[in-house]
């Protein structure tokens, strides 16, 4: 499939490549304006800046350059593009990684538990609390990424950002919280020896670095989905002075993390930019995503898709109503009438994906499309395959020219019933992230009898419904 490609910088951008200045850099904006992109091209530049600064000083040790993904798949995809933005260098070191590869080879790559277990272990001390284990869930992932082990009990007081205002944690709950879950959590995995990705990044962020070599540049890609705690831990291991980079859009937080800068250690940025124009989307897609998170509250980090700023139009996105094998007769009918497999690529996303894709892979299989699964754990294909499976959360960050989500029911997007529910507020900018993923068409599917409340917030105007048996 296809990587992140090389392209010409408009002015908007160059004005961020050109800037060399040390010290703390916030790119934002909305999706699929080219965050990724600038952050990479702007490496050239550094790389420029910190050989030149290298020579100078007569110093021995090579530039190092840590470009920190999200995911494995986004790894792969961006790789490519940071390696030629540092090739023609001498005395240059570029690593390009996730954050847990990254963090756990500091630690000499010692086992580490795995997020199912650690969230049915946090599940098994939330069941006497709270009802809602998924929301409860988040809650405490969200707090044990934000809190430094001694400064849990801060979490008591403090303004929960990013997490929707209902349902409401007022102080009582938020010790129970404290003291009935994460503390015994804590306690366990201590009596068993265990470490989890939070331990990880804690650890990380304490490791006296005069033994490990520090790093003079580094990117962080999707940074609104790192916890605070991970941020200590890249901090941790800068060089005086650094140039580090983040990456953020708020609009397309998935996972519950929020924090301050400021509480993460980076007190100020000597620049902010953000990048209003939409390279990605046709306007038609654009408008589609628009009332998915318009009215989130967006914090100072996000940015809403522009579709004034695309430049480029195409059909209107569709919606299918219909069972889940009628769903996919009329998307595949369409993907086969129209697209080109050998040069375009096609995402089919779903919520939750695994057993959802099954009887998806056996049509594919059946129509003779191959495929791939491309998960958080996998790496991006390089292969012929022109269609990629995966869940939303995976797809952060990548790009397909046709994005397809078939089964968007109710029953796979649940969430509370009161304004401001933070877990619907997190599903609209799920959904929204998914169908921004998209260059050239979008199409959405549900079941008639139980449509996802997310399709409802879509605007008529903006697609074309087909009603399916
Ligand atoms: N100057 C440009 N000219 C043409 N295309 C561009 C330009 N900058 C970026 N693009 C293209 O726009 C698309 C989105 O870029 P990129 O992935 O960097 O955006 P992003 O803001 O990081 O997106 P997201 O946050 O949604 O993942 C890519 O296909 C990229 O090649």
């Amino acid at each position: 499939m296809r990587i992140l490609a090389e392209v010409t910088p408009t002015p908007e951008q160059l004005k961020i490549l050109a800037n060399t200045t040390p010290g703390f850099t916030l790119i934002r904006g909305a999706a699929g304006s080219g965050k990724t992109t600038t952050a990479l091209l702007r490496l050239r530049h550094q790389c420029n800046y910190w050989t030149q600064r290298r020579t100078r000083l007569g110093l021995a040790d090579p530039v190092r350059v840590l470009v920190l993904t999200y995911n494995r798949t986004l790894e792969g995809y961006i790789a490519e593009l940071a390696r030629r933005q540092v090739t023609g260098h001498t005395g240059l070191h570029l690593e390009v990684s996730t954050f847990g590869k990254w963090a756990r080879g500091l630690l000499g790559a010692p086992p580490v538990m795995g997020h199912e277990d650690t969230a049915a272990s946090v599940r098994r001390f939330l069941k006497p609390v709270v009802t809602d284990l998924r929301y409860f869930g988040n809650e405490v992932e969200y707090l044990m990424g934000r809190f430094e082990t001694g400064r849990l009990h801060e979490y008591l007081d403090v303004k929960r950002e990013g997490r929707g205002s209902t349902p409401r944690v007022e102080r009582p709950l938020r010790e129970r919280l404290l003291n009935e879950v994460v503390l015994p959590y804590n306690a366990e995995k201590a009596a068993l020896a265990q470490r989890d990705w939070n331990d990880v990044a804690l650890e990380v962020a304490a490791m006296s670095v005069t033994g490990t070599p520090k790093w003079d540049i580094v990117v962080v890609d999707e940074a609104q989905d790192f916890s605070a705690n991970q941020i200590r831990a890249v901090l941790a291991h800068l060089a005086d002075p650094a140039t580090v980079t983040f990456v953020i859009d708020a609009a397309q937080r998935i996972y519950p993390r929020h924090f301050t800068w400021k509480e993460a250690g980076v007190d100020s940025f000597v620049n902010r930019y953000s990048l209003a124009n939409n390279y990605r989307n046709t306007r038609q897609i654009a408008a589609f995503a628009r009332p998915l998170v318009d009215g989130l509250p967006m914090e100072d980090d996000g940015t809403l898709p522009d579709f004034t700023s695309c430049t480029t139009d195409g059909p209107l996105p569709l919606v299918v109503e219909g069972n889940f094998s009628g769903q996919l007769d009329v998307m595949l009918d369409r993907l086969t009438n129209t697209v080109d497999f050998t040069a375009e690529s096609v995402a089919f996303l779903h919520p939750l994906g695994g057993g959802w894709f099954g009887y998806l892979r056996d049509r594919l299989r059946g129509d003779g499309i191959p495929f791939v699964e491309l998960s958080r754990s996998s790496v991006w294909p390089t292969g012929p395959e022109a269609v990629g499976l995966c869940t939303l959360a995976s797809a952060k960050g990548l790009e397909f020219d046709h994005v397809l989500m078939p089964g968007l029911n109710q029953q796979v997007t649940p969430h509370g019933a009161d304004a401001g529910d933070g877990q619907l507020e997190n599903l609209r900018r799920l959904i929204a992230m998914g169908v921004g993923r998209a260059r050239r068409t979008v199409a959405l599917g549900y079941k008639g009898q139980d449509p996802s409340t997310l399709v409802g917030l879509l605007d008529p105007t903006t697609y074309e419904k087909v009603v399916t048996r």
